[in-house]
């Protein structure tokens, strides 16, 4: 958690070229300049956005659930005077909190490993004896009968 940087639609307008895009969504003071390169929708339509608030543009487009993740990403600050509700603006993009999630993703798929190689294991020994002991009960049985 860490506080926002504050800033003013007038300073937000001031980056509004290919080397310094910055623009808003929802409230977020987004820099966006090392960002232009890789949007998958081209770097024209966010420099034409640039320096303004793009909440309508990026929600027209209906940008998926990891476009939005990606905001938090080039978070530099919040407008002033937003309107945030009851949502958490201090959540900055976390390279520790992704981690930690990751973390859990990781554990929840070493335990479903481990409940498999343990039933793995359970039949590689269970099969050959049942095997060995059908076998010799056979045989054992058959002897019995032809006595
Ligand atoms: C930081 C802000 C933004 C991020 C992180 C972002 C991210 C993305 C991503 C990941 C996609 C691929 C499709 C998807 O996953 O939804 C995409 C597509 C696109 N984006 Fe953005 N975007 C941003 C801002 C904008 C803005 C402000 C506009 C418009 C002014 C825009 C216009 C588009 C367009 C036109 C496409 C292509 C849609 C298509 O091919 O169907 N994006 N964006």
């Amino acid at each position: 958690m860490s506080q926002q940087k504050v800033f003013t639609l007038s300073e937000v307008s001031q980056h509004k070229s290919r080397t310094d895009c910055w623009f808003i969504i929802n409230g977020r003071v987004l820099n966006v300049t090392k960002f232009l390169e890789e949007h998958p929708g081209g770097e024209e339509v966010l420099i034409e956005a640039a320096g303004k608030d793009a909440t309508k543009d990026f929600k027209d487009i209906g940008h998926s659930k990891a476009a939005h993740n990606l905001l938090l990403k080039y978070q530099v600050g919040i407008l002033q005077g937003y309107n945030f509700q009851n949502e958490d603006v201090s959540s900055k993009y976390d390279p520790a909190g992704n981690k930690e999630s990751k973390t859990k993703e990781m554990t929840a798929f070493v335990i479903k490993e481990e409940g498999l190689t343990k039933y793995a294991a359970f039949l590689e020994f269970f099969i050959p004896l049942l095997v060995a002991v059908s076998f010799f009960g056979y045989r054992f049985l058959t002897r019995e009968a032809l006595v």
